[in-house]
């Protein structure tokens, strides 16, 4: 059977990049899939404004739904200081063992765990099952419309605190009207809209944050 682009991405990180160096794979990945394949990485543009906002951020504990091929992984863990951890949320397990090996190959498999299944189901179990308290910071990446349900879970299961930040990935394209807006017409949300371009494409999207007040 051949392979997946998803597979022939991981045998160019494999191949081209430099073990145990982030910056590398970031890059590999990025120059693949803006030659040959595109693929639905956030891409090194809106990655500049993901890298921001972890940085502001400074988790302690981080949560991203959407693996995918461990891209946003790698640039989220890269910035995380000793013993903070980030979490990463997947439903397709096709995906997992690539993500896992492009982690590997990043050197950051000690700092992000990842867990397979629906984020409706997940969320529930992050305080008893994965020892988490709050998250500090969270990266919404994807079933678009999933995005204002599981914000609302997170409140709910008491994993969001006073100056939690929520990042949202295609707001624009391909977009998520619902989370727009429940977050922005809710007064306990302070939302900042970043307007960018789709990955690998000149095609206009945007990101959200949204810092929860408690
Ligand atoms: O669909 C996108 N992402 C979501 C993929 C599926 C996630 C499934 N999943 C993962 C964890 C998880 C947990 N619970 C439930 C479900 C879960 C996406 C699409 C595009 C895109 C596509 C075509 C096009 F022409 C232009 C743009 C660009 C992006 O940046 C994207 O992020
Ligand atoms: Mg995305």
């Amino acid at each position: 059977m051949d392979q997946s682009k998803e597979q022939r991405i991981l045998n160019s990180v494999s191949y081209n990049a430099v073990k145990g160096d982030p910056e590398s794979v970031l890059n590999c990945i990025d120059k693949y899939c803006g030659q040959y394949e595109w693929a639905m990485n956030v891409g090194d543009e809106k990655g500049i404004i993901l890298d921001k906002t972890v940085e502001e951020a400074d988790p302690t504990v981080a949560l991203e739904m959407g693996t995918y091929c461990g891209y946003s992984a790698i640039r989220i863990a890269r910035l995380l200081k000793p013993n903070a951890r980030l979490l990463s949320i997947e439903f397709n397990p096709e995906f997992i063992p690539i993500a896992k090996e492009i982690i590997e190959i990043a050197g950051l498999s000690e700092k992000v765990t990842i867990i397979e299944g629906h984020s409706q189901d997940i969320i529930p179990q992050l305080k008893k099952k994965y020892e988490v308290e709050t998250l500090d910071f969270v990266f919404l990446d994807h079933w678009k419309e999933r995005y204002a349900p599981d914000t609302i879970l997170l409140e709910e299961c008491g994993l969001l605190r006073k100056g939690s930040i929520l990042l949202a990935d295609n707001i624009v394209y391909p977009g998520a009207p619902e989370f727009i807006k429940y977050i922005r017409s809710n007064s306990r949300y302070e939302c900042t809209s970043y307007p960018t371009f789709l990955e690998y494409m000149k095609v206009e999207d945007a990101m959200e944050k949204a810092v929860y007040m408690g």
